[in-house]
């Protein structure tokens, strides 16, 4: 059925926790969770009041065809004119919201929005329930039974995805070479790896290690795309706009002192600076035709997460009146951390040389509420997970001074993430 039609009306009542919601994973009742996670807060949902399931677009689309995120907006917004809310609590993530998943390439499925039945979110100190029926005046008083804990997730299978490391680093060689004669300038190339549990895999598990270990990531859980991504694609709050661009890496270092060597490294390499300026580029000729101002520092600074260490931009905006969140994430995605320079020779190499379909990874994932804030990161360092299956994703920009050895070791850090999540 195409819930685009016909979107149901609901009611939405957002009241505030007066005793916070310390732990909001340990609230998460097991199933299908929806996550996501800040250092300081976050939102967590179960339920589904409401869902929206993108269409493929035929193989042989154009890969910058935006159908998915204007087929999800015009969703949204039939959604919320059949919406009645009270909301006594007023912040971005109250009300109505919904969570989402948008896949990298228009003809991959996958790409979902979902309103979820109870929400639970805190900011700072201000801590909310918003619940969601199809009839007014009976919201539940309670629903805050405590969940059952997470469950560990048990012994693993390991396989190999769509390349082996050595077939995937033979792909970047060529890469390189296509780029060094000229065909294009990036390309940001990923593989995946396979991990079978012997039963159906607890996301919670997944999502209370990876907000701890990553507490500066964005950890989410949107239909399978599960994960503790660095990058933050966009923030929306009123007409502000903020974006943490990232490129560029180094791991982390074994001493102190071969961390800050690492680091002097990153930030000097010609390489690095170049793989980081492109994606700069792309987002600020993305997001300059929405904006009345724009600003992007010069210069990145480094970003260091437990895996690995980035170079990284924040840039900010003041939106043209008139352009949502969704209107933003259509323009940006796919920047050249995930995609590449330009963007459709990027998308075109990408879909001929990596064998395999990236679903929602690289893809923006995050939530949108009804006064049009939001926060959207792009799936990285993520996996899908699908019962007691999970496909990892890790990729990296290739420019024509990549090697095809440290790009290898590059994915294995970025892999870190959810393999060690999934390990007890
Ligand atoms: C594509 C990924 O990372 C991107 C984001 C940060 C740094 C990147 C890099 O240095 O290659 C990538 O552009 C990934 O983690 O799968």
């Amino acid at each position: 059925m195409n819930a685009a039609v016909y979107p149901p009306k609901l009611f939405v009542r957002t009241v505030p926790l007066r005793g916070g919601a310390d732990s909001l994973v340990r609230r998460l009742p097991a199933g299908t969770p929806l996550a996501w996670l800040t250092g300081d807060g976050g939102l967590v949902g179960w339920g589904e009041a409401a869902r929206w399931d993108g269409a493929p677009e035929p193989e042989g689309t154009e890969p910058t065809d935006t159908t998915r995120f204007t087929e999800a907006a015009r969703w949204l917004t039939g959604l919320l004119e059949r919406t009645e809310v009270e909301d006594e609590v007023g912040l971005p993530g109250t009300g109505a919201a919904a969570f989402g998943t948008f896949t990298f390439a228009p003809a991959s499925s996958g790409s979902a929005m979902i309103v979820p039945r109870v929400l639970l979110g805190r900011r700072g100190d201000r801590a909310w329930l918003t619940t969601v029926t199809d009839e007014p005046g009976v919201h539940p008083g309670e629903l805050l039974y405590p969940a059952p804990a997470p469950r560990p997730v048990g012994p693993l299978s390991w396989s190999t995805g769509a390349r082996t490391a050595a077939e995937w680093g033979g792909v970047v060689a060529e890469t390189v070479a296509r780029i060094r004669a000229g065909e294009l300038d990036k390309a940001v190339l990923a593989r995946d790896v396979t991990a079978l549990a012997e039963s159906p895999i607890d996301v919670r598990t997944l999502l209370e290690r990876l907000h701890h270990r990553y507490p500066q990531c964005f950890t989410f859980s949107v239909a399978g795309m599960v994960g503790a991504t660095p990058e933050l694609l966009l923030r929306r709050e009123g007409r502000e706009l903020s974006s943490l661009v990232l490129a560029g890496t180094r791991p982390r270092g074994a001493s102190a002192q071969d961390d800050e060597r690492l680091a002097e490294e990153l930030m000097s390499s010609a390489k690095d600076v170049e793989e980081h300026g492109l994606a700069v580029d792309s987002l600020r000729d993305a997001l300059a035709p929405l904006a009345e101002e724009l600003v992007v520092p010069s210069w990145p600074h480094l970003l260091r997460l437990a895996n690995v260490q980035h170079l990284a931009t924040r840039a900010h905006a003041l939106l043209r009146p008139g352009v949502s969140a969704l209107d933003a994430v259509a323009a940006l995605h796919p920047t050249a951390a995930v995609g590449g320079t330009p963007t459709a020779a990027a998308m075109r190499l990408i879909a001929e040389e990596e064998g395999m379909d990236r679903g929602g990874y690289a893809g923006p994932v995050g939530w949108v509420d009804g006064a049009g804030n939001a926060e959207w990161g792009i799936a990285l360092r993520s996996a899908h997970v699908d019962g007691a299956r999970a496909r990892l994703f890790a990729g990296c920009g290739i420019v024509a001074g990549s090697e095809p050895a440290s790009e290898v070791a590059e994915t294995e850090s970025k892999f870190r993430p959810v393999r060690e999540a999934l390990t007890d």
